[in-house]
């Protein structure tokens, strides 16, 4: 798959420099089963006209540009940039386009938006969600896109795709994994939530404690879920390990401490992995992160998280 980052409106004249294309649209956090109807329906009409499969996305999150709340900030993704491409490059796409999303971008009328991207990339059939919209406060739908394609190609709305009766969004597994209910984030999303980041150097205390935790820093902002103990899968180097791990402030040893961090304790394992680069999937909560008096109360209820882990595994002792 190639990738492009469009950091500017392209010129009109550009059409004809490049092969012709269909185009899926979306933001696509999270790359759910919704959105891989999307893609899937643009590589069907790819193939069947002969032509190209494109992905054209955003980035970073139109929020951080358009809500007060998060200008400058990095907004929470499901699938931050190189996952998505990752997940993308997974269902046989030729081309992504990565849009800057910037305030000229969001300023860009939905005719103007149509203009310097769509036609000028060879588009000659779109394909998106039905609740897709584009261009200045979101004004450009599937309704008005047939009319402001120029004649140049054509368009394809893929409907609402529904799980226990409702859309599958990102906002919708957003909210599952906020709330903890891990299962059901997976169950919509069809794998679990996962982070990527890299195996660093803590206190030093887990292995005193007879826990020895693997810190995780992730590489990007992810969706986390609230501070507690989870079940996890950690991958690395292409081999899963089990993993217990908890997420959170410790309060039991770090009064303040203001960022929460992520720490996996591999079930029946005992190797140095510091500096591995690792994805963490998160399966299931098992409690909500405590402030113990004492670190042998801590260490009973180490004890006890890491059983229900190995029950949830079906690991025997
Ligand atoms: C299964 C498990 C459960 C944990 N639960 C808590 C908890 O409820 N409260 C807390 O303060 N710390 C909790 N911790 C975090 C420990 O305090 C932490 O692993 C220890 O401070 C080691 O930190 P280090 O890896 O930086 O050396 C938990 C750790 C594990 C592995
Ligand atoms: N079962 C295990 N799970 C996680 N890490 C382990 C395990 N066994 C050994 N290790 C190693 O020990 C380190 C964690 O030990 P710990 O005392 O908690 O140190 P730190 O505070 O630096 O994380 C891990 O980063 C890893 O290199």
């Amino acid at each position: 798959m190639q990738v492009e980052y469009l950091r500017a409106g392209l010129a009109m004249g550009d059409r004809e420099k490049r092969p012709p294309v269909v185009l899926a649209l979306g933001y696509f956090d999270g790359v759910h089963e919704g959105h891989e109807k999307v893609i899937e329906t643009a590589r069907e009409t790819a193939e069947t006209i002969g032509a190209e499969t494109g992905v054209l996305t955003f980035n970073p999150h139109p929020r951080t540009v358009l809500a007060k709340e998060y200008e400058g900030v990095d907004y929470p993704e499901l699938t931050p940039l190189p996952e998505k491409e990752d997940r993308i490059r997974a269902l046989a796409v030729d081309r992504l386009y990565v849009v800057t999303f910037d305030k000229t971008l969001a300023s860009l009328s939905p005719q103007q938006f149509v203009d310097q991207y769509i036609i000028p990339l060879h588009a000659v059939h779109v394909v998106a969600g039905f609740d897709f919209s584009y261009g200045q406060y979101g004004k450009g739908n599937m309704e008005t896109l047939p009319a402001q394609a120029r004649g140049r190609f054509e368009t394809t709305v893929v409907t609402k795709w529904e799980q226990g009766g409702e859309k599958v969004s990102s906002t919708r597994i957003r909210q599952c994994i906020d709330a903890g209910e891990l299962e059901e984030a997976r169950a919509l999303l069809k794998r679990p939530h996962a982070v990527r980041g890299e195996v660093v150097e803590g206190d030093k205390r887990g292995r005193e404690l007879g826990f020895p935790t693997a810190n995780i820093v992730p590489g990007h902002t992810y969706v986390v879920p609230p501070a507690g103990v989870y079940c996890v899968n950690v991958r690395m180097d292409g081999r899963d390990y089990p993993a217990v791990c908890n997420f959170g402030y410790r309060p039991t040893f770090h009064d303040q401490q203001p960022e929460p961090v992520i720490e996996a304790h591999l079930l029946a394992f005992n190797e140095n992995i510091y500096g591995k680069q690792v994805e963490l999937q998160w399966l299931k909560m098992l409690r909500p992160e405590e402030k113990y008096d004492s670190a042998a109360a801590l260490i009973a209820q180490m004890e006890e998280d890491k059983r229900d882990a190995m029950h949830y595994f079906g690991i025997e002792r």
